[in-house]
C-alpha cells in the first residue's frame, strides 16, 4: 500500500523496550520519550507483524531502547518470522551481544546493527555513561561468526567523533562489516553543538570510491565501495529527498503505530484494539493515512 505522497511502505521499525543499559547523552529514544511499561507479549507482536504482511512490509528492525534487555527476545523473533518477510534485524548497543549472538540466530534473526562512536574506550564511557566497548567488541566478533550478517557498525558524527572515523573505518574494513555514518539529529538547543555537517566527509569518500549504489527504498541512501568497505550514508537533517523515499513505519514499545521518527503527535493505538479482540487492519491504514515527510520540498 502507499501513502497520499505515493510512498510504498515496506519496512516496520519495533521499540520493544524504552530501557536502557546505557545512556549516551545524544539519545533520541526513537522519537517516543515514554516510560509506559505496558510492553507487547511475543504473541503480540507476532499478530502485529503477520497483520503488517498485507500492506506490505517486508523487512522488520527490532530496536529499542535497548533491545537484548528483554529476555524473551528469542520467543519474540519467532513470534513474527515469516516466510513472506525477507529481513529481520536488529540494532543494539551489543554490550549483551556476545551472550546471546547464537541463540538469536537460532531464533530467526538474520544480522545486527551495533553502535560504537568511537574506539577509544575512555571515551566510549563518557559518551554511554557506563559501557565497556571491550565487551562490545566481542560481541560483533561472536555476532560475525554465527552469521548475523552483513554487520553494520553505527557510528554517529558528533563534533567530538569525527577524529575517530579513521579508525572506524580501518576497524570495519578488518571485519568485513558494513559502516554505517549517521548525521545527528540534535533534540535541543544546547545539543546542536554537537551537529557537524557530513557533506565533506562524504564528498570525501565519493571521491575515493570504486561504487555508488542508491539504496530505492531505504530513503535514497549512499552506500560507497571504498577498498573493500561498504559505507553507507544517513542524513536525515532537512533532507527532502530521504523523507521524500521514506518507506518505514513504527512500532512504539507501548503499542502505538508511528507515522514518522520525528513526530509524536499522530500515534495510533494498535494494543488496545487487539487486546479488545477487534479488527487491527484499520489501525494500518489510518497510520499509513497519517503518514507524511517529514521535511518537505
Ligand atoms: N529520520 C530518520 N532516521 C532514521 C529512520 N530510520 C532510521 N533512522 C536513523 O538511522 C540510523 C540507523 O538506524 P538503524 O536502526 O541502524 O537501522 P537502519 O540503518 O535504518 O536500517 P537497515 O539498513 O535496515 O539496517 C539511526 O540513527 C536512526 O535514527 C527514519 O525513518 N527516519
Ligand atoms: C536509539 S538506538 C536504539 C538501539 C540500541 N540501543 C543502539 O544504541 O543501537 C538506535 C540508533 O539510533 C541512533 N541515535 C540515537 N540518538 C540519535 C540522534 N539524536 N541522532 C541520530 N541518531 C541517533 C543510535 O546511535 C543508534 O545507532
Ligand atoms: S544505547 Fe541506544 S537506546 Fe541506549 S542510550 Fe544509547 S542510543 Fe539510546
Ligand atoms: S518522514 Fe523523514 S523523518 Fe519521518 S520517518 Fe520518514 S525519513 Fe524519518
Amino acid at each position: 500500500m502507499k501513502d497520499r505522497f505515493g510512498r510504498e511502505i515496506r519496512s516496520l521499525r519495533i521499540s520493544i523496550t524504552p530501557k536502557c543499559n546505557l545512556k549516551c547523552f545524544y539519545c533520541h529514544r526513537e522519537g517516543h520519550d515514554s516510560e509506559n511499561i505496558n510492553l507487547m507479549t511475543p504473541s503480540e507482536l507476532g499478530k502485529i507483524v503477520k497483520t503488517s504482511l498485507k500492506f506490505g512490509i517486508k523487512k522488520v528492525k527490532i530496536s529499542g531502547g535497548e533491545p537484548l534487555l528483554r529476555n524473551d527476545l528469542p520467543q519474540i523473533i519467532e513470534s513474527i518470522s515469516d516466510d513472506n518477510l525477507k529481513d529481520i534485524s536488529l540494532t543494539t548497543n551489543g554490550i549483551f551481544l556476545e551472550e546471546c549472538a547464537q541463540k538469536l540466530k537460532d531464533a530467526g534473526l538474520n544480522r545486527v546493527n551495533v553502535s560504537i562512536d568511537t574506539l577509544n574506550p575512555e571515551k566510549y564511557k563518557k559518551i554511554t555513561y557506563c559501557g565497556d566497548l571491550e565487551k562490545v567488541k566481542r560481541g560483533v566478533k561472536e555476532a560475525i561468526n554465527v552469521g548475523l550478517t552483513p554487520l553494520k557498525i553505527n557510528y554517529l558524527a558528533l563534533s567530538n567523533t569525527v577524529e575517530d572515523l579513521d579508525d572506524l573505518m580501518n576497524y570495519c574494513r578488518e571485519l568485513g562489516a558494513i559502516l554505517q555514518i549517521i548525521e545527528f539529529i540534535p533534540l535541543n538547543e544546547h545539543l546542536k553543538k554537537y551537529h557537524v555537517d557530513i557533506t565533506p566527509i562524504e564528498n570525501k569518500i565519493a571521491e575515493q570510491c570504486d561504487k555508488v549504489i542508491t539504496r530505492k527504498f531505504m530513503q535514497n541512501r549512499k552506500k560507497y565501495l571504498v577498498n573493500g568497505l561498504e559505507i553507507e550514508f544517513v542524513r536525515p537533517m532537512d533532507n527532502t529527498e530521504f523523507c521524500s523515499h521514506c518507506t518505514r513505519i513504527r512500532l512504539t514499545h507501548d503499542g502505538f503505530l508511528k507515522p514518522c521518527l520525528l513526530r509524536d503527535d499522530n500515534l495510533v493505538d494498535i494494543l488496545t484494539p487487539l487486546r479488545n479482540g477487534e479488527d487491527i487492519e484499520k489501525c494500518f491504514i489510518e497510520c499509513i493515512n497519517r503518514r507524511e515527510p517529514y521535511f518537505k520540498a
